[in-house]
Parts: C-alpha cells; sequence; structure tokens
C-alpha cells in the first residue's frame, strides 16, 4: 500500500523518515522552504526514500499531520482530494473553533474515508532517529485497523491497535493539558511531588472526561493516555511542558513553536463547562493560557479546593 505523509512539520518528516525504512514515501507540505533537513527536526538528514512534494499526492494511506488547530483551514483547502482514502490523524488536540476533535473532522469533511488515527508516546526526534517507539493505531473498523496498524509498524515503530478512537485521541489531546501544569509546576519552584500529584489527579480528570465522552476507561491507561502523559509531564523534549516552565518562570514563550495544549485546554474547559465535567487543572490551565489568570493565582485556587475522597 502507498504511503503519504501529509504536513511537513516535525511529527510529518520524521514518520515520513521511519516509514521510508518499508518502502517510498511521499511527503507533502504546503510551503517547502528547505532541501534535504528540515529545520523543525534539525540533524535529521531525509533518506532517498522519502520525496517531498508541494502537490497533494495521491496515496492508498494519507497521514496527516498538522497540528489540531490547523486541521480546519487544511481541511477546506483539500477535503475533496482526500475522501475515499485511508486517513489516519496524528494530530493531538481539540479544535478551538468548533469543540471537535481531528478524526471527527476529518470524518465529517470526507465521509466516504477510512478514518483513524496514531496517537502515543513519541517525540519526532526520537522516532527520526530510529529509537524504538510503541503507538497506539485507532480504527472504529477493526479489519482497516489491522491493515493499517500492518502497514504502519516498522522493527523499531511498534503499532498497538484499539477500536476505541475516542478514547485514544483524547487520551493525546489531554495529556498535553496536563503536561503543560506539570511544567508551570516545576516553573513556579512548586517541586517534584507538586507534579506527582498534577499528574496523578490530571490523569483523573483526562479519564473522565473521555469517559463522559464515550471512551472506554481501560484506553486511557494505555500508551495513548497514561504512556503518553507520563513522557509529556516529566520530559523538557515536550514543547508543552516547556511551554508550562516559561509560564511557571514568568517567561516569554517563542510563539511560532506548536503547543497543542494551549488552545485545547481553552476548548476543554468551555465543553466542561457547558456539560458539567469537573476538568479544574485543564481549567486552571486554560486561564493561564488565556492571560486571565497569573500562577499564583492558579495555585491558589487549586490549593483552596474541598477536600474530597481521591
Ligand atoms: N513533534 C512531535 O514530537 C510530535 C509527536 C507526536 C505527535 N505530534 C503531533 O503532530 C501534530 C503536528 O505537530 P508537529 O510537531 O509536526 O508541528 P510543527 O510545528 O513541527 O509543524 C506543523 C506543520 O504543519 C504545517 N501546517 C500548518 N497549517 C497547515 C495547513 N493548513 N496546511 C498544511 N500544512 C500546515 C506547518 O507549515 C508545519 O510544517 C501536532 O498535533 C502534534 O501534537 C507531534
Ligand atoms: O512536544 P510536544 O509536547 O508537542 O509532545 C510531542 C508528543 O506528543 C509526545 O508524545
Amino acid at each position: 500500500m502507498s504511503v503519504a505523509v501529509l504536513g511537513a512539520g516535525a511529527f510529518g518528516t520524521a514518520l515520513a523518515v521511519a516509514l521510508s525504512a518499508k518502502g517510498p514515501v511521499t511527503l507533502w507540505g504546503r510551503r517547502i522552504e528547505w532541501q534535504g533537513q528540515n529545520p523543525l527536526l534539525p540533524g535529521v538528514v531525509l533518506p532517498g526514500g522519502v520525496s517531498v512534494t508541494e502537490n497533494l499526492p495521491d496515496a492508498d494511506i494519507l497521514l496527516v499531520a498538522v497540528p489540531a488547530q490547523a486541521m480546519g483551514g487544511f481541511l477546506s483547502d483539500h477535503a475533496p482530494a482526500l475522501d475515499q482514502r485511508a486517513l489516519v490523524s496524528c494530530a493531538k488536540g481539540i479544535d478551538l473553533a468548533t469543540g471537535r476533535s481531528p478524526a471527527r473532522m476529518l470524518a465529517e469533511a470526507c465521509p466516504n474515508a477510512t478514518v483513524a488515527v496514531l496517537t502515543g508516546p513519541s517525540f519526532a526526534a526520537d522516532i527520526a532517529r530510529g529509537l524504538p517507539t510503541a503507538l497506539t493505531l485507532a480504527c472504529a473498523d477493526a479489519e482497516a485497523g489491522h491493515r493499517l496498524q500492518h502497514a504502519l509498524s516498522t522493527p523499531v515503530l511498534r503499532l498497538y491497535r484499539t477500536t476505541d478512537v475516542t478514547g485514544a485521541e483524547l487520551g493525546g489531546a489531554l495529556k498535553n493539558v496536563i503536561a503543560i501544569a506539570a511544567g508551570v509546576a516545576i516553573g513556579a519552584g512548586l517541586g517534584d511531588s507538586a507534579r506527582a500529584a498534577i499528574i496523578t489527579r490530571g490523569f483523573a480528570e483526562m479519564t473522565r472526561f473521555a469517559v463522559a465522552k464515550g471512551a472506554d476507561p481501560e484506553t486511557l491507561t494505555g500508551l495513548s493516555g497514561l504512556g503518553d502523559l507520563i513522557l509529556t509531564a516529566t520530559s523538557e523534549q515536550s514543547r508543552n511542558f516547556r511551554y508550562g516552565l516559561s509560564l511557571g518562570r514568568a517567561e516569554a514563550f517563542d510563539p511560532h513553536v506548536t503547543v497543542e495544549g494551549a488552545a485545547t485546554a481553552r476548548a476543554v474547559a468551555a465543553i466542561a463547562a457547558r456539560e458539567g465535567i469537573e476538568m479544574p487543572v485543564s481549567t486552571l490551565i486554560a486561564g493561564l493560557a488565556g492571560g486571565r489568570l497569573g500562577v499564583k493565582q492558579a495555585v491558589e485556587l487549586l490549593l483552596a479546593r474541598p477536600l474530597k475522597e481521591e
């Protein structure tokens, strides 16, 4: 099956590099201003098996690796050309404008496509270097999921399979919000114990939100939920964690860096308020990211919450 990656950022480029171990891969970007090495993925030389193009490619499997907040614009430009394919969303977020997940946006814009999600703990730099990585491939159609799992696994990129698209996708989106909170805790000097509390209580609210949206709670304990939360909330390789660090330290952060958790926190807080889902950490991160709250005030609000059963 032919494979193309749409979106030539760090993750799309890393996936193209990794999958070129199995056969030729086309990497599509809207404006490619580099050759051989993508500045978003420094130090990685594209292998010969990856061909880069600005013309939307024709392939059996299209991995869509644009950020969640860019998915709407991307689909308005390209949806008709994507229908009737296997579309694998690689974005981890919730669209702020519509409150929809990337897979849902793909399915609505391309009603005849088979839609799947690729998610889980994986830094682009690790994948591109060929380091061992385990991910989740989620597809509601179990047979199609099985085919995609095999088509996209390599000896070092191991894909586990699930039919719980909602659980896998929300785990990946929500962990970014909690990773920002973990970064804030460390940046503000609250310590490792506070970070552990935020990760644990954050995981509880990730699960609460996902279950309210129809997810199987067990999915949240897998690679796409807990696995990715552990990675993102504990590593300075993570852009979400680094953004949180800068908030905690009251330092500026490069606005050109993709930080999915900032907009997703605001999307989640709006949905949670509307639907009565208790999401204290995400709601505070939405306030911080939106500039409505300061770190001191956010910490005070969190510590002032009523004592309750775990
Ligand atoms: N970088 C990682 O380690 C990593 C790992 C796993 C998942 N992801 C997820 O992958 C997604 C993409 O992240 P990234 O790291 O590649 O971001 P990035 O900032 O490195 O690149 C984003 C790319 O998307 C392109 N883009 C933006 N809007 C577009 C549009 N309308 N049409 C076409 N292209 C458009 C940009 O030009 C850029 O090349 C995010 O949802 C992220 O959470 C990233
Ligand atoms: O750099 P981040 O914070 O966007 O995280 C990248 C991946 O999602 C980690 O699994």
